[in-house]
């Protein structure tokens, strides 16, 4: 029998029941809860008079509708301008308090994107299964865990049993070879896996990345990477655990001690795949091939090198992709042939879940150092991933930098990777964005998003058009 890889393994050591027709109960380790996906979940148990089957699995925060000027936050949820996002915010706080949730609160340091937040704590451990109502989940892969989006009806059921009804997904490998060159990033790597696989490449898969670039990359570089997974198709994305992944995890809040953090570093040896085991789908890279990327059109696998010129759909032979082309060169107000690198900017957001943990924020920073952001970028905002990382930023004197340079430096949240507070695009503005989704009116309605990594998002800020950051 062939050997096991990193998602069976996961999924055996969680299944409390499968039937014949694979229809699988697994347990739930840890539950990761925001303001969006839990009102209705809360609520149903209320109704139904149920407790929570097990609290302390749940780590609850506020992320998407948060304000990012100081100005707005000083007074609890009185700043929030928008009624809706003001409701959800205090709701969460009321639930939690009511149903005894450990929650981070708005004036919390602790608080930021739930996707940040659950490894900064140590919330989010190998060999777990997390779960969360919210796409990018898939994050939390980066320790060796099995992690997963789900919706708001699943969000109660875990809620009130702590298990949740699955059937089990395919195995897909996804190794890039070899080395990455020189001012490539984690970001890069994923865009152009996208761009190979299309976003409908992991349906129906749980994606193990593998190979030499991607065990070079960093935990944070790592967490970029299966944060897009959900954006290759596939909801869970998820790494091997090494010595990276166990001195990461060591010594924080959440994270065991003594006997059991040895005994849990034992145990979290095995989470690889075994030399032996198959995979449904492999798909490969070459490291070296891989350079800065940009997209171009209205999803994420319309991605291209910045050396690249903007795709002419009459080159495309397949009419439904070629209209597909042109239907999103007309939303973003691009021509066909058009080189990436003169497409100037108006707005720049270096944020999200994908990209503002501390390194990211430091490559940006690097760039940025000694530079003007051009004058025809009107907006370009860092918006840390959470209080931790913005004051780990502060010590290191990048919100300095980056203030020199004419950036703006927000409080932690979701911002303008989904405009659900009151950062935005206008209608026809074009932003380079280092968040994970580049959908039509996604930063805003009408907005134009361009997908990059954070020293590409700040290239294109001091240059006011997308440049290869390897050139500055
Ligand atoms: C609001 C939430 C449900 C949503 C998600 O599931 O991903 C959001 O985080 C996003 O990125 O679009
Ligand atoms: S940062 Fe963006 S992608 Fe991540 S959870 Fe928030 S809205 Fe979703």
């Amino acid at each position: 029998m062939a050997g096991k890889t990193l998602y069976d393994k996961l999924w055996d050591a969680h299944v409390v029941r499968q039937d014949d027709d694979g229809t699988a109960l697994l347990y739930i380790d840890r539950h990761l809860v925001h303001e969006v996906t839990s009102p209705q979940a809360f609520e149903g148990l209320r109704i139904a008079n149920r407790p929570l089957w097990r609290a302390s699995s749940i780590l609850a925060v506020p992320d998407h509708n948060v304000p990012t000027t100081t100005a707005d936050r000083g007074n609890g949820t009185a700043g929030i301008s928008d009624p809706i996002s003001k409701i959800q915010i205090e709701t969460l706080n009321s639930n939690c308090k009511s149903f005894k949730v450990n929650a981070f609160s708005m004036d919390d340091i602790r608080q930021g994107i739930v996707h940040v937040i659950g490894p900064e704590q140590g919330a989010t451990l190998p060999g777990m299964t997390v779960v969360c109502g919210d796409s990018h989940t898939s994050t939390h892969g980066a320790f060796g865990a099995l992690a997963h989006g789900i919706g708001t009806s699943e969000v109660e059921h875990v809620m009130a049993t702590q298990c949740l009804i699955q059937k089990k997904m395919k195995n897909m490998l996804v190794r890039v070879n070899g080395k990455a060159s020189e001012g490539v990033t984690s970001k890069d790597i994923v865009l152009a896996i996208i761009g190979k696989i299309g976003t409908a490449g992991g349906n129906g898969c749980a994606i193990e990345f593998a190979g030499e670039a991607i065990s070079d990359l960093s935990m944070e570089g790592r967490m970029t990477v299966c944060n897009m997974a959900i954006e290759g198709g596939a909801r869970a994305g998820m790494i091997a655990v090494d010595q990276k992944t166990i001195d990461y995890v060591e010594g924080r809040p959440f994270a065991p001690t003594g006997e059991q953090w040895e005994a849990a570093k034992a145990a979290w040896s095995d989470l690889k795949s075994d030399d032996d085991a198959e995979f449904d789908i492999v798909v490969e890279l070459e490291g070296k091939d891989i350079l800065p990327q940009v997209t171009w059109g209205t999803s994420p696998e319309m991605v291209l090198p910045v050396t690249g010129n903007v795709p002419n759909p009459a080159d495309e032979a397949d009419s439904v992709k070629s209209s597909g082309i042109q239907s999103a060169l007309d939303y973003m107000g691009l021509t066909a042939g058009q080189p990436i690198n003169e497409i100037q900017i108006d707005k720049v957001f270096i944020g999200s879940c994908t990209n503002s943990r501390i390194e990211d924020l430091r490559a940006a920073a690097v760039v940025a150092k000694g530079r003007k952001v051009a004058s025809n970028v009107m907006l370009a905002m860092v918006v840390a991933g959470s209080g931790l990382v913005k004051k780990q930023a502060e010590d290191e004197g990048l919100d300095v930098i980056f203030k020199d340079a004419g950036f703006e430096w927000r409080e932690p949240g979701c911002s303008m990777c989904l405009a659900m507070n009151a950062d935005r695009l206008e209608p026809g503005e074009r932003c380079a964005s280092t968040s994970n989704r580049n959908f039509e009116s996604r930063q805003g309605q009408g907005g134009r998003t361009h997908l990059v990594s954070p020293a590409m998002a700040a290239a294109a800020a001091v240059s006011g058009h997308f440049t290869d950051v390897r050139s500055l």
